[in-house]
């Protein structure tokens, strides 16, 4: 249904929704999905949160995951899946795009555009992939003062933790400072790149009661996992962040070859969403029918059009 009409738009907050989300025992799944029409094919696909991530939105910008894009840029996108989807969506905040203030008004746009939850990590700009090498962490304390000012900020908004320690610090590290992150207001903890069982198992162990999240990117240091895996494991919440960058980038330079190559798309035809089907995806003939509706009741049959 179109979300124009007013009727339609959920009541609560999305972050109150989110938190409802995760009073259920299974594991909320999270794919990616940071444009409209992604967020559109996930709901139909019958997702109920969605995923936002940094990397992707960059990607798609042309630029590598460096923490090169602004608060601006990711509302943009923010809005858009929000409006399309109504559904609750964890947006990726990177390192908050600054210090505490940065964070701060990060939190109240993110709130603004429609966002249900949000993680900040615990790097350095220029901030990495949390699954590559070379991450430079913050000062613990440096993120616990950044997890305050979110808190202090949000209203709504669900706050995830990240840290990028385990690489660094070993198990002991990150525990210390998710418990850190936890007291400064945090409402989850995103373990990031873990690479064992073993690894995910222990985390979870040691952090009773707490919700955590699972990242299940692909090409990283995260062996396969599926989302029951990482249930029974103890975690609360699972993303496939760039999975559908990945395979949308995939199907573009195929469809950009076989033109260059056939001087046209007709082989790639098959490969193609149709006109009919897209228009479904995007409810085109709803909103269609719903402007036609909407000139009768503003100008009754019979009333002179042209006074
Ligand atoms: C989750 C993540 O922060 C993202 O931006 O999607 C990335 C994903 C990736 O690069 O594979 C991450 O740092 O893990
Ligand atoms: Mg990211």
């Amino acid at each position: 249904m179109p979300y124009v009409i007013a009727d339609d738009l959920p009541e609560a907050p999305a972050g109150q929704r989110f938190r409802a989300l995760l009073e259920r025992p299974q594991i909320l799944r999270m794919p990616g999905a940071h444009l409209g029409i992604a967020a559109l094919l996930a709901k139909q696909a019958g997702f109920e949160a969605l995923y936002m991530s940094g990397a992707a939105m960059s990607a798609t910008m042309g630029l590598p995951d460096l923490g090169m894009i602004t608060v601006d840029d990711v509302s943009w996108h923010i809005r858009q899946v929000a409006r399309a989807s109504a559904l609750p969506v964890l947006v990726d905040g990177d390192t908050g795009y600054g210090e505490a203030l940065n964070v701060m008004h990060m939190v109240r746009s993110f709130e603004e555009a429609g966002a249900a939850a949000v993680h900040l990590e615990d790097q350095l700009l220029p901030k990495k992939c949390g699954h590559l090498n070379d991450k430079k962490l913050a000062d613990a304390r440096d993120m616990a003062a950044k997890v305050a000012a979110a808190r202090k900020a949000r209203r709504h908004l669900y706050l995830i933790a990240r840290t990028d320690a385990a690489a660094s610090e070993g198990m002991d590290g990150a525990v210390a400072r998710a418990k850190l992150y936890l007291e400064a207001g945090a409402d989850a903890i995103f373990p990031e790149a873990l690479t064992t069982r073993e690894m995910f198992e222990e985390f979870a162990r040691r952090m009773p009661g707490v919700k955590l999240l699972a990242n299940m990117t692909e090409f990283g240091r995260t062996p396969f996992f599926t989302a029951e895996e990482f249930e029974a494991m103890g975690y609360s919440m699972v993303i496939w962040p760039v999975s559908q960058l990945r395979v949308a980038a995939r199907g573009m330079e195929e469809l950009y070859a076989a033109i260059a190559r056939d001087g046209g798309t007709h082989k790639m035809i098959n490969r193609m969403q149709t006109r009919a089907e897209l228009y479904e995806t995007i409810g085109y003939h709803d909103y269609e029918s719903l402007d036609s509706t909407l000139v009768k009741t503003i100008v009754p049959e019979g009333m002179p059009q042209d006074r």
